[in-house]
């Protein structure tokens, strides 16, 4: 379970509280207009955003926010998720070993995870020379490696064309079934979700307190 208690966090004259408790491999859609705290909520949950105050526990323990490799979150947003100066196969490698090195074993869980993603033609590539749809597809793979218990999703396929969109969802839903996956996603675009989404958060307030609870 995914405990949200009372987690709070305020932006100049904006408040924010949210309240939710999530069974392990659900899927949260997050979704409500522009500004109402959507990537707030991410990024306060793994603490890239300071909180007032509130708990954030998984699995019963709470969540050590200056532990991050320790954390149970694995995050995309919706660009700049990769090395723009290195390569595929390094940025893959990130997703395997804190400093990128890599042992014969997990090289070939890399090969593998870039054949199922769809760039392992691209290994030895720069990511600033693929295309967003491709760095997302490597900043995909690299959550995929990671395999960590709750993935928070920032509207990761918004700049995409619907096919593409279509196969990242295709692809978390696959991260969800295979490695038991909770999921949090942000998105515009719920119809797309509604039918896999078990949960959704929607119009967290109108007003700059937000409240809400599952
Ligand atoms: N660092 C910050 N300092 C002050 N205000 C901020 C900061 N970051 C975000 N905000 C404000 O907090 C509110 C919530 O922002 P947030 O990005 O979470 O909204 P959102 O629902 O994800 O919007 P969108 O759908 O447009 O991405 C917005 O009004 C935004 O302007």
């Amino acid at each position: 379970m995914l405990d949200v208690e009372n987690l709070q966090v305020t932006l100049a004259n904006l408040g924010f509280r949210w309240n939710f408790k999530l069974p392990e491999g659900s899927f949260l859609a997050v979704t409500g207009s522009s500004g109402i705290g959507k990537s707030t909520l991410l990024k306060s949950l793994i603490g890239m955003q300071r909180r007032q105050t509130g708990t954030v526990r998984w699995k019963g323990k709470e969540c050590n926010i200056e532990a991050t490799g320790l954390q149970p979150f694995g995050m995309l947003f919706q660009k700049d998720n990769v090395f723009d100066h290195l390569s595929v196969e390094r940025n893959l490698s990130f997703g395997l070993s804190a400093n990128g090195k890599l042992k014969s074993e997990q090289y070939q869980l890399l090969e593998s995870a870039a054949r199922r993603f769809g760039i392992l033609d691209q290994l030895s590539k720069r990511a600033s020379s693929l295309s967003g749809g491709q760095q997302q597809r490597v900043a995909l793979a690299r959550v995929f490696l990671q395999n960590k218990p709750v993935l928070l999703l920032d509207e990761p396929f918004a700049s995409l064309d619907p096919e593409l969109r279509q196969d990242g969802l295709k692809w978390v839903l696959e991260l969800q079934r295979e490695q038991g996956a909770t999921i949090i996603m942000v998105t515009h675009h719920l119809s797309e979700v509604e039918h896999v989404a078990q949960f959704q958060l929607e119009g967290l307030s109108a007003s700059h307190w937000a409240f809400s609870s599952l």
